[in-house]
């Protein structure tokens, strides 16, 4: 050890050594089921006198004795190789079949299990290198440290430790760690070694196992496990040997020599001499420690490496199982060198460790390693996953963070080589209405495809606006057989969800959707059923009858795990044999919102948050209990969602396949509208099928009408912008029409804290260019609020990409305009543009109006895009009743007759003002008023005149 260590930092060193080796063995243990058994290293007295040669060449390995050679004859061999070597001959074996590997371990185990009990001790000072340590013969200890192993126990064995300038000293083996500093690793090492429980019993919790070495036992049908007991190779038959062997044995070890080649340090034994000849491979550590007579200390660290890669281990498929339990088992290590494995990409993985030459030896050792020069990490392929692990955990000073279970299980083919790059396939949609499957476009065919390759349990996680519900829709329908159906929404457009429905699946009757206003409604009254998250959670009582299939829209609202309506979604997800989740933003500011989202869809990968936390949330213990607010691993969270249940398109991904617009109808939600509104709103109605005396009354009654309208959705408006807010929305505009709703939406931005801008008709001219560049460049502006008529025109807010209309409008060329205010130079992705529809208002009359228009000019080339075309509107429309009809002509009669330029502006401040002077009206639930400027009212009278 280097003399520059204090003794403090020796005591530390030495302290966590022995921690490290205390839960290395409880691991062990627990790797074992349980099974205990110890048996000890056994002290080695070095006999250089008695040295021989091994030399290496063309992978065989030759004993030069310098002392007499005395082999067996063939028979003894052979009736050793067949008794005692029953590692080696497992690993001869190999190629046959599993049973008989089985086998040929349990003998292994018998014959270890002999040993029953016997005391364990354990000097607390592996790393003084000037003190010496000898066998029980009285010679000089450190401190001891005893380990209670219950009813079984160890001999007495101590660390091997060598001074280099003092050789002859006697000493114990080891198959090497380093003692905690860089001096000493580079220098012969000295190591302790334990070997494997060879019979059964349990661990207490008080109860310690003290082992390095392999699992023995096999799970599954396999052949990994043989596999990698084979890849410990020499190690592991090493201690397995050592435990049964008398003192008085030959007792050498490995050491290197040369650049290749290593040569066998031990005194002459003539059936070592014989094993020697006899064996043409690497494999003669193991097949040398099955001898009673012989203890052979294998190569140290990379050396060590060498053998295993040349073991059977290379070109087997990797024991899925037993690498979950090495994940299981794992816990956080107090281990010298601490590290851990990472995914980085489908196919590789990287070590991020600490420095150590011994680790490093290990990692030049694997085909597949890469060193990232920016990362100055190590990466390896996947399938040499198993067998860098199996290396690394038999480091004595060494830990190393296995990759998670969710990750062995998901990528098991890439780590048992049998991966193939097959793209998902073309699922056969023959069951499902083709008027949505032609519509797909390619990308969201492959969302479907993908979904219906993983049993429609995914997270469809597509940027906002490209088509997620059209794709649930269709993986939905794929399994129609499995209905009814479930869909839970936010309240703001299950409407809006019913309509996609029967736009897209044509074949569905009109009474098959069925969506749920109150909690008494019945949860599977129809096929499709379609409920809020906040109604969900009142209707524990129906909860109890599960659904086969269930859609999750903005399944972000989950996230947390207490609140109600994911205690209340959570059974019905994991009772359901399909779960669709949607979400433009599963988490917005820290992973452990995707917990319950992954819990939904794959409830085995990580059972425990606990666990997730660890991995992926930096979780961090502190005073007041653990704080998983904070992240880490990303890169492998995102890799492994991918893999396994996610698929997310970003707009940039697909924005060719995509229209420059995306218009969408949101149907908001009725019970925004208060009962006397509603009863208000039926009268004016029924006002209008009566018909009016004048043109100017007509007007008056529609402008009134739209108003009231006004009022009516500012409820649902407000709460629809609450949701986009939640749901982590970029900037986004709103436009209104009247003085009510604008200023409605700013209160509650202000409540919410959320900064804004608002250009209207009071807005001076100089101050709206100001507004605008603060919307485009500065990041704290997220919403631009926005008057209809005053801001349609001439501004550039091209920062957003979304476009929210709060009210409709006549003209469709004012709605056109105010959707270019973001969809204009400058803007690099498609515009989503969604007009909020309130069934039972002027929206009934308005909506189709608009669509009408709409196509009429796009037929005349005036038009980019068809309404009809790309929003759920051709449901939409005034039923077929005659007073319907009435109101409907009259709106048509009125806004669409020819008119000049000067016509149509006198009505758009009509309505204007006319808003600001009914905003006292009975119908204003809140009470306010407004004051309505003289020149206006003239105006307004003017145009009543016409
Ligand atoms: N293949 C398609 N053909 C025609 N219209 C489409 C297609 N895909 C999507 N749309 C339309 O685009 C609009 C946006 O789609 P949708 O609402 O499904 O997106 P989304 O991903 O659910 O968005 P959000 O995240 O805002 O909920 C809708 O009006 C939808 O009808």
């Amino acid at each position: 050890m280097s003399s520059s260590l204090t003794e403090e930092q020796k005591r530390r060193i030495e302290e966590n050594r022995q921690k490290a080796l205390a839960r290395r063995a409880e691991r062990l243990a627990a790797q074992r089921g349980g099974q205990v058994g110890i048996t000890g290293p056994q002290v080695i007295e070095q006999n250089p006198g008695n040295r021989g040669n091994l030399k290496q060449e063309n992978n065989h390995v030759r004993f030069i004795s310098q002392h007499r050679q005395n082999p067996n004859s063939p028979a003894e061999q052979k009736s050793y190789l067949q008794k005692d070597y029953s590692h080696y001959t497992a690993n001869q074996q190999m190629a046959g079949s599993h049973g008989e590997q089985q086998k040929n371990c349990s003998v292994d185990s018998e014959q270890a299990s002999g040993i029953k009990q016997f005391p364990t001790t354990i000097p607390n000072s592996l790393s003084y290198s000037h003190k010496h340590y000898s066998d029980a013969g009285g010679q000089e200890h450190g401190q001891q440290a005893l380990i209670n192993l219950g009813t079984f126990q160890q001999p007495k064995c101590y660390p091997a430790f060598k001074n280099p300038t003092e050789p002859s000293y006697p000493r114990l083996i080891g198959n090497g760690h380093p003692d905690g500093t860089k001096n000493l690793q580079s220098q012969n090492k000295s190591s302790i070694k334990y070997v494997p429980p060879p019979s059964s019993a349990t661990l207490g919790d008080s109860e310690m196992l003290i082992n390095t070495n392999r699992p023995m036992e096999r799970e599954g049908g396999g052949g990994g496990m043989q596999k990698l007991t084979s890849c410990a190779g020499a190690g592991s038959t090493f201690e397995a040997a050592s435990c049964k062997k008398a003192n008085s044995v030959a007792q050498g070890k490995c050491v290197k020599y040369g650049e290749d080649r290593f040569q066998v340090e031990i005194g002459y034994n003539a059936e070592l001499i014989a094993i020697f000849k006899k064996i043409p491979s690497k494999s003669y550590v193991e097949a040398a420690n099955q001898l009673r007579t012989v203890i052979l200390a294998p190569l140290e660290g990379e050396n060590a490496v060498g053998l295993a890669s040349d073991s059977n281990f290379v070109g087997s498929s990797a024991d899925v199982q037993s690498l979950l339990k090495i994940c299981k088992n794992w816990k956080k290590p107090s281990a010298l060198v601490k590290g851990k494995c990472v995914l980085i990409s489908r196919l590789r993985f990287e070590v991020d460790i600490g420095y150590s030459a011994e680790v490093i030896g290990v990692f030049k050792r694997m085909d597949s390693r890469n060193y990232d020069m920016n990362t100055r990490k190590w990466n390896f392929l996947l399938e040499d996953y198993p067998k860098l692990m199996e290396v690394l955990q038999s480091l004595v000073s060494v830990e190393v963070e296995p990759l998670p279970e969710a990750v062995i299980k998901t990528f098991a083919a890439q780590i048992q080589r049998s991966a193939s790059e097959t793209e998902i396939p073309d699922a056969d949609l023959s069951v499902v209405d083709s008027e949505i499957v032609t519509s797909l476009m390619p990308f969201q065919r492959e969302g479907v495809n993908f979904a219906i390759s993983r049993n429609g349990r995914l997270l469809l996680a597509d940027d906002m606006g490209l088509g997620k519900t059209l794709q649930a829709i269709c993986i939905a329908a794929y399994y129609r057989k499995e209905w009814p159906l479930l869909v839970v929404t936010p309240s703001s457009v299950r409407f809006t969800w019913a309509e996609a429905f029967h736009r897209w699946l044509p074949s569905l009757s009109p009474g098959s959707t069925n969506v749920i206003v109150t909690g008494k409604d019945s949860l599977t009254a129809s096929l499709v059923n379609i409920v809020s998250f906040d109604l969900l959670s009142k209707m524990d009582k129906q909860l109890k009858s599960t659904f086969q299939v269930v859609i999750i829209d903005e399944s972000h609202f989950l996230k947390n795990i207490k609140t109600a309506r994911c205690r209340a979604a959570m059974p019905l997800l994991k009772a359901a044999r399909r779960v669709i989740l949607l979400s433009g933003t599963p988490a917005m500011s820290r992973p452990a919102e995707l917990y319950t989202q992954i819990m939904a869809v794959q409830p085995a990968f990580f059972p425990q948050f606990h666990s997730f936390g660890l991995r992926y949330c930096d979780a961090k213990k502190m005073p007041w209990g653990w704080d998983y607010s904070g992240s880490s691993n990303l890169t492998e969270l995102k890799i492994l969602l991918k893999e396994s249940i996610m698929i997310r398109r970003l707009k940039s991904d697909v924005l060719s396949q995509l229209p420059a617009k995306q218009r969408k109808m949101v149907v908001v939600a009725p019970e925004g509208i208060s009962a006397k509104t509603k009863a208000v709103l039926a009268d004016e109605a029924k006002k209008m099928t009566k018909g009016y005396d004048s043109k100017q009354q007509e007007r008056e009654a529609l402008l009134l009408f739209y108003n009231r309208t006004a009022e009516a959705k500012i409820h649902s408006v407000v709460e629809y912008i609450l949701e986009l807010l939640e749901r982590g929305n970029d900037k986004f505009l709103v436009f209104a029409h009247h003085k009510i709703m604008l200023d409605a939406i700013v209160a509650e931005l202000e409540k919410k804290h959320v900064e804004y801008i608002r250009i209207d008709g009071s807005t001076p001219s100089a101050e709206r260019q100001s507004l605008c560049q603060k919307f485009q460049f500065s990041e704290k502006q997220v919403v631009a609020v926005l008057s209809l008529t005053a801001a349609n025109m001439g501004l550039t807010l091209s920062a957003a990409d979304l476009v929210v209309f709060a009210e409709l409008f006549w003209n469709p060329g004012v709605l056109i305009q105010a959707e270019d205010r973001a969809h204009r130079i400058g803007q690099t992705s498609s515009v989503n543009v969604h007009y909020l529809v309130a069934k039972g208002t002027a929206d009934d009359y308005l909506w189709p109006m608009i669509q009408e228009k709409i196509e009429v000019l796009g037929e005349a080339g005036l038009s980019e895009t068809n309404f009809s075309k790309t929003a759920e509107s051709t449901n939409y429309c005034p039923k077929p009743d005659p007073k319907q009809k009435t109101i409907y002509d009259l709106f048509q009669r009125t806004f669409s007759e020819s008119r000049d330029d000067t016509d149509e502006a006198l009505l758009l401040e009509a309505a204007d003002a006319c808003c600001e002077f009914d905003s006292g009206s009975a119908l204003q639930d809140t009470g306010e008023t407004c004051s309505v400027s003289p020149p206006r009212k003239r105006r307004i009278e003017e145009f009543f005149k016409k």
